[in-house]
């Protein structure tokens, strides 16, 4: 069966973050993940992952900024990551090194590069979006003791209007048109269902290329629990084990009530 990971910017909401780390083991999570760890010193958070017993198994690169300070205050700017926006070269850089950095020091094996909104002011650019991935990529690579996998992810526009990579089909496309081993794709079920309608047929389409290293779960619409609304969430996880996906699946929805509360479409699966 897949493993699952507790997403902490979106589980475990009511705790002060350092305390959901204990909350994801004791509720049985073996691996976590969350978007931003550049609010903490990463030792501080290799802290916790070890305290808990508790494997980082993916972060984001930062929404933005060129140096720390920026990167704090990318999110609340609206700022949704960088690579594809023209001026955006030296907080590109920045962000990738600094998560790179991060990547390491929390053992962290995948990174999802964000792409960015685009805006009036910087509308996005195909061609600078796949050379500055190309170059990430090789950056990723090149660490010989902690090498690390980037990753694309389709956003929804209702969620995230404007986000420049917001289709299943365009992530892919810019995989195979780079083709680096260390670029791959991250398949949020949740935005699939948003804007294709069809997660299940998009799994199967894109499954036999093992390009899909990551993959994130919510219930569709509303973001909550998996079996709170259309999602075919149970369909999803029977073609993820008939695919022997071997990745993880994140949680990444808003609970109903508690986290734990909410568990129960987990629990039943008896992993
Ligand atoms: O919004 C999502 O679905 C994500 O996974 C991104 O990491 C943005 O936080
Ligand atoms: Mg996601």
């Amino acid at each position: 069966m897949s493993r699952f990971a507790a997403n902490l910017g979106f589980l475990y909401a009511h705790k002060p973050f350092e305390a959901r780390f204990a909350a994801a083991a004791e509720d049985g999570f073996k691996g976590v993940e969350y978007a931003s760890p550049y609010e903490w010193p990463a030792h501080v958070l290799a802290q916790h992952l070890q305290e808990a017993g508790l494997q980082q198994v993916l972060i984001n690169t930062p929404a933005g900024g060129a140096d720390a300070a920026g990167v704090r205050q990318a999110w609340a700017q609206g700022l949704r990551g960088t690579a594809c926006l023209v001026g955006q070269e030296k907080a590109f850089r920045y962000g990738v090194e600094l998560a790179l950095e991060y990547a390491q020091a929390l053992a962290c094996p995948r990174i999802h590069v964000m792409a960015g909104v685009a805006t009036a002011a910087d509308a996005g650019d195909r061609r600078t979006w796949l050379h500055r991935l190309a170059w990430a990529a090789e950056k990723a690579a090149s660490n010989s003791q902690h090498p690390v996998t980037l990753l694309l992810e389709a956003i929804n526009h209702v969620d995230m209007p404007g986000y420049w990579l917001h289709t299943q089909a365009q992530a892919f496309a810019a995989l195979q048109e780079i083709g680096h081993p260390h670029l791959a794709m991250q398949m949020d079920f949740y935005h699939c269902q948003m804007t294709e309608g069809d997660a299940l047929a998009q799994w199967q389409r894109y499954a036999p290329s093992r390009l899909v290293q990551h993959i994130q779960i919510a219930g569709a619409p509303g973001r909550h629990e998996p079996d709170v609304g259309q999602l075919p969430w149970q369909e999803l996880l029977v073609a993820l084990d008939e695919a022997a996906y071997p990745g993880w699946v994140g949680l990444e929805y808003h609970p109903q009530t508690t986290t734990t509360a909410g568990l129960g479409w987990l629990k039943q699966l008896h992993l």
